[in-house]
């Protein structure tokens, strides 16, 4: 898989930015790196003493040279100092777009633009970036500062957030992260808020500082970038990498001067942010759409290990893998309409009940609330249009499909019974928007929630089922691993065997 990320930007004599923090990040997160040096800076902790652009063809020939070898799945830029250079960059970037087989993703996280007649820009330098480089950026990456001189909207309140970010979209980057780095709407709360003009994610984490903090910016962008060229969507890439800078940022605490720990990829909960809800305090100062908000939280399944979930699609399975010993289970119908279904959701509820097990329905909901089922599945389409409150009023238990961080992250907010995680492997069963995630990634995910049940899905059968569940998962859900099986009574025990 090609995992390469190009840093385009300056040599940062500290380490502490620039390119030497972006190469380090990249290879800390498990993807590869190479650079084109824009400029050398002497710079320490106090002041920028000097900066040399490189030649017009010394920067041409290294885009060059790379080109020959290996294109890149993501180009971050960071510091770019003269006209020149953007003028070069941004013809480029075009000709990558049109003629690589794969378009690069490209982030430009504009350093310095807000310096502008200092030693850091040359003059007109602004005004290319908005008009020539902007059309050419995938994602901007811009704290307060930049934002001012890119869009000439000051960020004065979480209202503000929004216009500015659509204002640069119209200059025509593709989307755009407003980094709450260096500014604060909300009260010891570093809040970072994204959209391509038509989705929008706010990410909150408690504000941290560290003793020289240049660079921070940098190294979120690169984190993106090395995320994005692991094949993660931009959503999960956003959580990652903030999840990624908590965890430098403390640790730098302990390391002093320009302080880059270097962790490597983020496990610990506690350094990851939380989604902010449409229905919150900063839901609402920001905006968001939709109308999902923290309530209490959703009935406890009573254990932590679901174990063994067969997925079944009549009452006759259910009836069948009941009396093989199976204790959690879902009646998945699709495409009826509710008045077709509530017979057999109906006596499944009865089954359900009488084997004293936990039954979950699949996206009927108010046929579940109405008939008093143990539980509801729904996924992430069917999230924004059920009552969720009144799902959770009416006691029943509720399962969440998610496919990558950030849904956990915002699954996780709604205290949701359980947490699905899917799909594992490719799967016959369902069309899937996405690629499988594969077993790496479920064992990320479940260490991360580790106080919360969680399911496995999608591909799973007996000869996966070993290392599936060496993931830490709590439970693993099938469908055709059981009705396809010759005999579902030894698929079923074999299955138990594995899953103690
Ligand atoms: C245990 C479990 N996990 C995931 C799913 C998928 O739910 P959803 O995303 O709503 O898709 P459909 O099943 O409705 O096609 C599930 N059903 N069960
Ligand atoms: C419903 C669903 N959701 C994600 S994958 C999947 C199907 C799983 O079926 P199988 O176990 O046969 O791959
Ligand atoms: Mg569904």
């Amino acid at each position: 898989m090609n995992k390469l990320v190009w840093s385009i930007g300056a040599s940062d004599c500290t380490g502490g930015g620039g390119i030497q923090a972006d190469l380090h990040t990249f290879k800390d997160l498990g993807a590869d790196g190479c650079s084109v040096i824009s400029a050398v800076t002497a710079q320490n902790s106090a002041t920028v003493s000097l900066v040399e652009s490189v030649s017009e063809q010394m920067f041409t020939d290294q885009l060059a040279c790379l080109t020959a070898d290996m294109q890149a799945k993501v180009i971050k830029i960071g510091l770019i100092t003269s006209v020149k250079h953007v003028q070069i960059l941004a013809e480029k970037l075009a000709e990558f777009k049109q003629t690589w087989a794969v378009p690069p993703f490209v982030i430009y996280d504009p350093v310095a633009v807000a310096l502008t007649g200092e030693k850091m820009a040359e003059e007109g330098l602004v005004e290319l970036i908005r008009t020539a480089l902007l059309p050419c950026i995938d994602l901007l990456t811009a704290n307060a500062g930049e934002v001012l001189t890119l869009s000439g909207h000051a960020l004065i309140s979480g209202e503000s957030l929004k216009p500015a970010a659509l204002k640069l979209i119209s200059l025509g980057c593709q989307s755009v992260l407003i980094k709450g780095g260096d500014f604060e709407l909300v009260d010891k709360i570093a809040l970072d808020y994204w959209t391509d003009g038509k989705r929008e994610i706010a990410l909150s984490s408690a504000r941290l500082t560290r003793m020289e903090s240049h660079g921070t910016g940098g190294i979120l962008a690169s984190a993106i970038g090395a995320t994005i060229a692991l094949g993660y969507f931009i959503e999960d890439a956003l959580v990652v990498a903030k999840a990624y800078l908590n965890q430098e940022l403390k640790a730098a605490k302990k390391l002093g001067f320009y302080g880059i720990a270097h962790l490597g990829w983020p496990t610990n909960k506690t350094d990851f942010p939380e989604v902010v809800l449409p229905e919150s305090k900063i839901g609402y100062e920001l905006d968001l759409p939709g109308t999902l908000e923290a309530g209490p939280g959703f009935a406890s399944c009573g254990t932590l290990k679901l174990g063994l979930y067969p997925v079944l699609d009549s009452v006759e399975w259910l009836d069948k893998v009941l009396k093989l010993g199976v204790k959690t289970l879902q009646l998945r119908i699709k495409d009826k309409q509710p008045e077709q279904v509530e017979q057999q959701i109906i006596e499944a509820i009865a089954l359900g009940r009488k084997y004293n097990a936990r039954l979950f329905i699949n996206d009927y909901w108010q046929l579940a609330i109405k008939h008093q089922a143990y539980g509801v599945h729904l996924g992430q389409e069917d999230m924004d249009v059920a009552d969720l409150p009144m799902i959770a009023d009416a006691g029943l238990r509720l399962g969440l499909s998610t496919h990558g961080y950030y849904e956990i992250l915002r699954a996780q907010q709604l205290k949701p019974s359980y947490i699905a995680l899917g799909h594992i492997f490719p799967t016959q069963t369902k069309q899937m928007p996405s690629d499988p995630q594969g077993l790496s990634r479920l064992g990320k995910y479940a260490q991360l929630l580790s106080d919360i049940p969680t399911v496995a899905i999608g591909g799973i059968n007996l000869e996966r089922a070993t290392t599936v569940w060496k993931t830490g998962v709590g439970s693993i859900a099938v469908v055709s691993a059981i009705t396809h099986a010759d005999s579902p009574k030894i698929a079923i025990e074999s299955f138990n065997q594995v899953i103690q």
